[in-house]
């Protein structure tokens, strides 16, 4: 019995599905047709010219699929992909080591690339504009700057606070894609693949009720779907039914459009507290013992996006929808 939960044999299947659930080639890669349709253009055009792709900086909310589509860019130039985040490049030279130590045409992925160190960032400029290292030598007057070469490579940037960057960076990178949130007969379709992959049986309807709650994003799906197939093993018989799913989405605090617990704190707030807004981002986390970072990052992207909430200058406010979703009278503005 207790072997159940705590089973290392679990796990490592577990761990194994994660990693088999990321779509490996564009063909397999669900939705963003604009990006996915002008990516496909260049890496076919970069192959035929045996050149880097150009730089690439994909942003959205977490959860889109950045760090799949850069996986996925890799495979399909049938290149190295280097992995790092801006975080983790302490110094300059950090930076420099990675750099030299890429082969012609290889992909760097720098993930959260926002967080960057200016210092580090400055490297990589000429890096990126000319593929080449800039390093200072000795120190004081005597000190001079040498100029080594680099291989020609792909920097891929991934990023959700696109705004964070500085105008520089973001000017050296070719492509820009933004990712946007999928709908629901693509998450749907994700739903049904992952079921795939874990090899559980799930109806239609099911894997369309899940889609629905999703917030568009395909994390969320793969996640909600793991949690009701937990239900459906233990509650049914192990096919996932639209009633398991509803029932479990329900115990999970999931409602009908994707909104948990927190996303109904933070709207009833500025309905009842800030009588519908506006009302600043500070103010509402503060309210409700979240941080703005989380909210502005995580919650509010797929609440403005469903046109629940407005962001207008003077901090955020409510809209009908919300207001008849949450079964509450819209406050009236005096
Ligand atoms: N287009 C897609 N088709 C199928 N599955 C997808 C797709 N995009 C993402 N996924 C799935 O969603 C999960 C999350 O994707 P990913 O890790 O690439 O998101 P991300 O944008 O890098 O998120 P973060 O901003 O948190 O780094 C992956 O495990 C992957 O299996
Ligand atoms: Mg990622």
């Amino acid at each position: 019995m207790d072997d159940r939960i705590i089973s290392a044999h679990l796990m490592m299947e577990d761990q194994v599905a994660e990693f088999s659930l990321r779509p490996r080639y564009l063909a397999e890669y669900i939705g963003q047709a604009q990006a996915k349709e002008n990516l496909k253009i260049y890496i076919e055009a970069a192959k035929m010219r045996r050149e880097a792709l150009d730089h690439v900086l994909l942003y959205g909310p977490p959860g889109l699929g950045k760090t799949t589509l850069s996986n996925i860019i890799a495979n399909e130039l049938g290149v190295n992909l280097r992995t790092t985040s801006g975080p983790a490049i302490e110094r300059p030279g950090d930076l420099a080591a990675i750099l030299t130590n890429l082969q012609e045409n290889d992909v760097l992925f720098i993930d959260e690339i926002h967080r960057l160190h200016r210092t580090v960032e400055e490297v990589l400029y000429p890096a990126m504009e000319d593929y080449a290292l800039d390093i200072i030598i000795g120190k004081g007057p005597s000190a001079r700057s040498v100029r080594l070469d680099l291989p020609p490579f792909t920097l891929i940037g991934a990023t959700t606070r696109v705004g964070l960057l500085s105008a520089p960076l973001r000017d050296r990178f070719g492509v820009v894609s933004r990712l946007e949130y999928y709908t629901v007969d693509e998450l749907s379709y994700i739903v049904s693949r992952t079921a795939d992959l874990l090899q559980v049986s799930i109806v239609g309807e099911a894997a369309r009720e899940i889609g629905m709650r999703s917030r568009g994003t395909p994390r969320i799906a793969n996640r909600l779907l793991k949690r009701v197939r937990d239900f459906a093993q233990v509650k049914g018989d192990g096919i996932i039914t639209q009633e398991i799913t509803q029932q479990a989405l329900m115990s999970i605090q999931v409602d009908p459009l994707g909104l948990d617990e927190i996303d109904h704190k933070m709207l009833r707030a500025i309905i009842l507290s800030f009588q519908g807004g506006p009302v600043g981002l500070d103010t509402i986390a503060a309210s409700i013992g979240e941080e703005s970072q989380t909210i502005e990052d995580v919650y509010e992207p797929y609440l403005l996006q469903i046109g629940f909430l407005q962001r207008t200058p003077r901090g955020r406010m409510i809209t009908p929808s919300a207001c008849k979703h949450l079964g509450l009278p819209m406050p009236s503005r005096s």
